[in-house]
Order: C-alpha cells, then structure tokens, then sequence
C-alpha cells in the first residue's frame, strides 16, 4: 500500500537536500571531513525547550560555516528554511523516553528530536558515512548517488515496458469501445495497468527528488512517458462508473490505496466502480459514457461533452446520432457537429490501425 504521508515527508525531506542546494553541499563536506554532524532546522517554542547551551551565531548559512561548525561537539541549529545557522555546539535533551530504534546517541538523539517537536533533524554519521533524515515518526536514508541513479534508470526502463503494454490495452479498449464489445474484464485490465504504472512514477518521482539537479534528464523521460495518464485515468474513470455523481477523483484515490492483489483482481475493480458481482457478471457488456473519447477530438470543450452525454447517455449514442440530432444539443452548431462526426471517425479508424500493430 502506498503511504501518502510517507511520500509527501519524502518529498518534502530531499526538496530540501537536494544535490546543488547550498545546505546538501554543507552536509557533504561534513560526510568528507568525517566529524559527524547533528543539524536541526527551524527553532521553534519546542525546540527551544530541549535545546541546553551552545553558541548564539546568527549568520547566514553557507557550506564552509557548516563544515567549520560541524567540527564541534554537538548539535547545529538552522532556521527552518535552512538560510541561517542560529546556534552551535549545542546539546539537545528530548524526552529520552521517547522509543528509538537508532544505536549510537547521536542518531537516536535525533529520531527522539524529530518525534518530539516535528521539525527535520539531519544526522551525518561519522563512522558509517551516511545521512539520515528524520521529521515526526518518519526516517529517511539518502542513499549513494550511483546507486540512486541504476535503480532510477531500472524503474524507467520497467516503466517503459508496462507503458507500452497499457498502450496496447488502451488502443484495445478503444476499438471494443467503438463496437460496443467491451466487457467489465477489459476495463479492470486496464484500470489495474494504469494504477501499476503510476505506481512505478511515484517511485521514479522519489528517485528524482533524491537526485536533485541529476535526476533532470530522468524527470524529462518520465514526463515524456506519462504526461497525460492522470487526465486519462480520469477519464476512463468517469466512462464507467455506476453512479455518474460520484466524484471519478475519490475512486482514484481508492485505487491508490489498494494492495498489488486487490489491484489484480477483476471483481475488487468492479466493486470499486460501484457494480456488484451478483447483478453484474464480468463477462457482460458495458458501454461507456465517452469522456475518453470525445477528449480526444481537438478543441471540443468540456461543456459541450457533458451536453453530449447528457443527451445521448453514451458513446455508442453519439455514433448513432444524425448530423441534424447532434445539431440540436446545446453549443452545437452544424459546423461542429460534423466536426464531432469527423472527429469521431478518425479516432475510430486508427484505433483500428493501431489495434493491429
Ligand atoms: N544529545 C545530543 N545533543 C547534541 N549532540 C549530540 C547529542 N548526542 C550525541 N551528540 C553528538 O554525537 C556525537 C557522538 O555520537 P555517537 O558516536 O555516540 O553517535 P552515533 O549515533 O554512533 O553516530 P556516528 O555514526 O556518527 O558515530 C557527540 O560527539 C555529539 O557531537
């Protein structure tokens, strides 16, 4: 399952240490020079009430100030924003009954920190050569940068190859859509494949992130792969629920929250729009109401597509309505209704072509 808030820490946490930011460049001078480091940024009323000692700096934050002060016992505190250094050689002294699974003082220290007052805690180990970031209940490990980038390029090639095979579920949904052949099954395959590409973006996204200015090249492919999903998923969403007024966005986030199995599973999905496997088998037809497709005509607007649903309830309605019938829905005028026409063929006949490739 994914955990939101975990990811949210996480993006939050390496947006502020990202690669090519000031504060990243003093860490890892601090990681060079091997004295270790306890950094606390923002020094607010609580940690204010654990903080005993220490030097009043109030200077701005600069790498080599932080590599200097670092070579003191001690912990440095920043503002929250991490521009200036406020105090150093400082001792903090949280609640030490607070759990922490951390060996050594320092790093439990600062979990025990973290989970005391909320504000980010960074620990640069001096004998393990590594940097772990903590913010309420939440630990996070920046890896090596190397090893960051394999696994980053990994997940876009594993992106790639499921991109291509929803691709082809996509194309395949959209011929069955135009024949009104389409059953419950083809929806939950594709429905589950576009929630495991997501899935993988998300993790690429948090590679990103940890890469900073590095991970620039890999944010282009990724946007480049997945530009439109969301809008699509959106969509499809709204083509096929039970109950048209339920918001397609609260569905999404359910799917989001589903484990790989319930994701894999035809009958979870179907629940999930609002069908029941009694009254609906899997193998029935469904027709769509044909957001996904009349999105996809150029410069039709979204108020027009509501009118058009509205009217002729669904996709395989559309078809069948007359230049004359489509002329008499609200915003449609002749010259656009045989736009719609047009439109509609075209998308028709590569979908066919595609269908076969
Ligand atoms: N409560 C504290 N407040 C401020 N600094 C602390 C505190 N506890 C530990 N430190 C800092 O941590 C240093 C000792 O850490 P220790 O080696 O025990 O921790 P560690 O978690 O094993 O870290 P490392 O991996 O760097 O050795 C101290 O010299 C001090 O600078």
């Amino acid at each position: 399952m994914l955990d939101k808030q975990r990811d949210s820490f996480i993006r939050e946490v390496l947006h502020f240490v990202a690669p090519g930011t000031p504060l990243r460049d003093g860490i890892d001078n601090v990681l060079r020079a091997n004295t270790g480091g306890l950094i606390v940024l923002g020094y607010s009323e609580k940690i204010k009430s654990i903080v005993d000692g220490g030097f009043f700096i109030n200077c701005p934050f600069t790498p080599a100030y932080l590599y200097e002060l670092a070579k003191m016992d001690g912990a440095i505190i920043l503002s929250e924003k991490g521009e200036r250094i406020l105090y150093a050689n400082t001792q903090l002294v949280p609640d030490n009954t607070i759990v922490s699974n951390e060996t050594g003082i320092r790093h439990r220290t600062a979990e025990r920190v973290a989970k005391q007052t909320g504000n980010l805690v960074i620990s640069i180990s001096q004998r393990r050569q590594v940097i772990t970031l903590y913010k309420g209940a939440y630990r996070y490990s920046l890896k090596d940068m190397e090893m960051i980038l394999t696994k980053a390029n990994q997940a876009v090639q594993t992106l790639e190859k499921y991109k291509a095979v929803l691709d082809q579920s996509l194309t395949n949904l959209g011929a069955l859509e135009f024949e009104e052949l389409v059953t419950f099954q083809e929806v939950a395959q594709v429905i589950h494949r576009i929630e495991l590409v997501m899935r993988i973006k998300y993790e690429i996204l948090n590679y990103v992130m940890e890469l900073g200015n590095e991970g620039r090249l890999i944010a282009m492919q990724l946007n480049e792969l997945v530009s439109n999903l969301e809008e699509e998923t959106y969509h499809l969403i709204k083509d096929y629920i039970a109950d048209a007024s339920i918001d397609p966005e609260a569905i999404n986030q359910k799917l989001k929250q589903m484990t790989n199995e319930e994701l894999m599973d035809d009958t979870v999905i179907m629940r999930l729009l609002g069908y029941s496997q009694r009254t609906n088998s899997y193998e029935q037809s469904v027709s769509p109401r044909g957001y996904r497709i009349l999105h996809k005509i150029q410069r039709l607007p979204a108020g027009i597509i509501n009118n058009l649903i509205h009217r002729f309830e669904n996709l395989g309605g559309i078809m069948k309505a007359s230049i004359e019938e489509l002329d008499e829905v609200q915003g449609i005028g002749r010259t656009r209704a045989k736009k719609i026409k047009e439109g509609l063929s075209r998308i028709q006949e590569q979908l066919f072509i595609d269908r076969h490739i």
